[in-house]
């Protein structure tokens, strides 16, 4: 069994209802202190291309005000990487981006892109950055985010997440189980092992009890959550269902 679970928040979906009118409320880092405050372990953000939701300036302040880690994530691209190294965050997660999707919706494809990806995240590691790949709960990318010498893997959930809120359980049970042995294979290779996209308080559960799992980062929903009850109710909330799955 992993260590103390760790609950990583992700505030992208603050800049989200940020950016829908400009101007510079409500406030991301606002929203990352009051989550360190609730109990998170560790705050995500993910600098899209298009800076859809974070923008550069959300970053340079997260980084210059956390005092929790800062789970960067950004796609595989030059200009990402020039970012990563000028802030040296303490982990950074390459996940896959296309311009037209509504989020991110399926993993890293890294057995395809290996040798780049190997020379891309060289640099990452050198500078001291933990390096994550954001990656379906597949054996060959698990094998090839290894080879290429990621620290971590974060297995994607969302299609786990998904099966459940639309009724299709066999589909979320066949998923769960994917997750399962694929986060003890990823840790006996030596991987350690993270989980995230869509999960809720209903979706957690599962995936908080398997023994290899390490960090979980959760965002869209707490961001919904917190418009009816407040952002640290939502998220204490969330480290309780996580606790006690783990003590289960
Ligand atoms: C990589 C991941 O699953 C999330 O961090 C997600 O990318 C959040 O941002 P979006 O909702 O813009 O996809
Ligand atoms: N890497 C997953 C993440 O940071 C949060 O995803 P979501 O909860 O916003 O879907």
């Amino acid at each position: 069994m992993a260590d103390r679970l760790r609950l990583g928040v992700n505030i992208d979906h603050v800049a989200t209802v940020r950016n829908a009118r400009g101007g510079t409320l409500p406030d991301p880092l606002r929203a990352a202190r009051m989550a360190e405050a609730a109990g998170a372990d560790g705050i995500t953000a993910h600098l899209r291309e298009d800076r859809r939701h974070i923008s550069d300036a959300d970053i340079d302040g997260l980084m210059a005000a956390l005092t929790v880690p800062l789970n960067f994530e950004m796609a595989a691209t030059p200009e990402m990487q020039a970012i990563a190294l000028r802030h040296r965050p303490h982990a950074v997660c390459i996940v896959p981006e296309r311009r037209e999707e509504r989020t991110t919706e399926g993993g890293l494809e890294v057995a395809k892109d290996e040798n780049r990806l190997a020379h891309f995240i060289a640099p990452l590691r050198d500078a001291g950055c933990r390096v994550s790949i954001f990656i379906a709960a597949d054996r060959p990318q698990i094998e090839a985010a290894h080879r290429i010498g990621a620290q971590v893997v974060e297995l994607h959930t969302g299609a786990y997440c998904d099966a459940h809120a639309e009724g299709r359980i066999e589909d979320r049970d066949a998923e769960m189980i994917r997750i399962r042995d694929m986060a003890a294979f990823a840790a006996e290779l030596g991987l350690e092992v993270h989980a995230g996209h869509g999960l809720t308080y209903d979706t957690v559960p599962s995936v908080a009890a398997l023994p290899q799992m390490a960090e979980l980062n959760i965002g869209h929903f707490l961001i919904g959550e917190a418009i009816f009850r407040g952002l640290e109710p939502a998220i204490r909330e969330m480290r309780g269902i996580m606790d006690a799955a783990r003590t289960a």
